[in-house]
């Protein structure tokens, strides 16, 4: 068996060079879904979601299994036929092929990685550079590796796997090359699936620096279950249930709605008792709140 060379995690500074650092574009992508509606032979997965998501606001999509948030992304990536508006710059996205929504920057990471696993890291990030090229341009020969590849291997830490081929490595370093794939194919608008499932401790805060860094530059919404990784690095969160949006705003006024506890409780919150205090006390409901999935008290 074919050891994996040592990983070094993602290095903050080949991320600075390849997304620069201007940050005179800040809030001026993003991505905005308006009444959207996915139907399934009849069953509404996804209704009247609206959705605004800005460059240098690092959102979280959660909600319990089933909420409709991977159905959210296929539409707006194209997978699914979906109605309503989504919008990216001054795309609308609903109704275009997925090449074509591709094209438009629109990229995403899915729930099981999808490296081509024959292929090296390398290779896997030269198709991904090349998914932006006119056909023309992938049939003329280029001399050594793209700038954007190398910077995009020492953003995401794999340059010692460079000749690995991708099947071999660890489910968290396929992760983080399929981030190094969006990030070479210059994707503005990205959606990332769990993107630290199956990560150690070390390598989850690696990836959480490394994916506010690339969202102070592009517009980035994180699907994902563990609750602490979200707390440590999500600007704002979005709370779907039933294919709808539930609740928005910052983790702790998500995490203090009744509205989402309940939901991932599966009961009522009971009305807080009357606070003998004379003074009112900000931090109370927080404290009463039951804990969401995945916190410590
Ligand atoms: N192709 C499909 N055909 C029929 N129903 C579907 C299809 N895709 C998803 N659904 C249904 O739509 C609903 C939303 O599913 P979706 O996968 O979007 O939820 P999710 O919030 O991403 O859940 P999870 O966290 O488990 O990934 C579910 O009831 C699911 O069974």
């Amino acid at each position: 068996m074919t050891d994996t060379p040592a990983t070094t995690g993602p290095d903050l500074q080949a991320a600075s060079e390849l997304l620069g650092t201007d940050t005179s574009r800040f809030r001026h992508d993003y991505l905005q879904v308006r009444g959207l509606r996915v139907e399934f032979g009849g069953f509404v997965a996804v209704r009247d979601v609206d959705l605004t998501v800005t460059q240098g606001d690092l959102r979280f999509l959660i909600g319990p299994n089933g909420a409709g948030k991977t159905t959210l992304i296929d539409a707006v990536t194209g997978l699914v036929k979906g109605t309503g508006s989504a919008t990216f710059g001054r795309t609308e996205l609903l109704g275009r092929a997925t090449h074509r929504i591709a094209r438009a920057g629109v990229g995403r990471t899915f729930q099981t990685a999808s490296v081509f696993s024959e292929l090296t890291v390398l290779q896997n990030l030269d198709i991904a550079a090349g998914a932006r090229r006119r056909p023309l341009s992938l049939l003329r020969a280029r001399r050594g590796v793209p700038d954007a590849v190398e910077q995009a291997l020492e953003t995401v830490g794999l340059t010692a796997q460079r000749d690995v081929p991708a099947g071999i490595l660890a489910h968290g370093q396929k992760q983080w090359l399929e981030i190094g794939m969006l990030l070479v194919q210059d994707a503005h608008l990205l959606f990332l699936d769990e993107p630290v499932a199956g990560m150690t401790h070390e390598e989850r805060e690696e990836t959480g620096e490394l994916l506010r860094r690339i969202g102070s530059q592009r517009v980035v919404v994180v699907v994902e279950h563990d609750m602490e990784f979200l707390r440590s690095f999500a600007d704002s969160v979005t709370v779907m249930h039933q294919g709808r949006v539930l609740a928005e705003g910052t983790v702790a006024e998500v995490q203090n709605d009744p509205a989402v506890v309940e939901v991932y409780l599966g009961s009522p919150v009971d009305a807080p008792e009357p606070d003998p205090e004379p003074e009112p006390d900000p931090d109370r409901a927080r404290r009463d709140a039951p804990a969401l999935e995945g916190e410590t008290a």
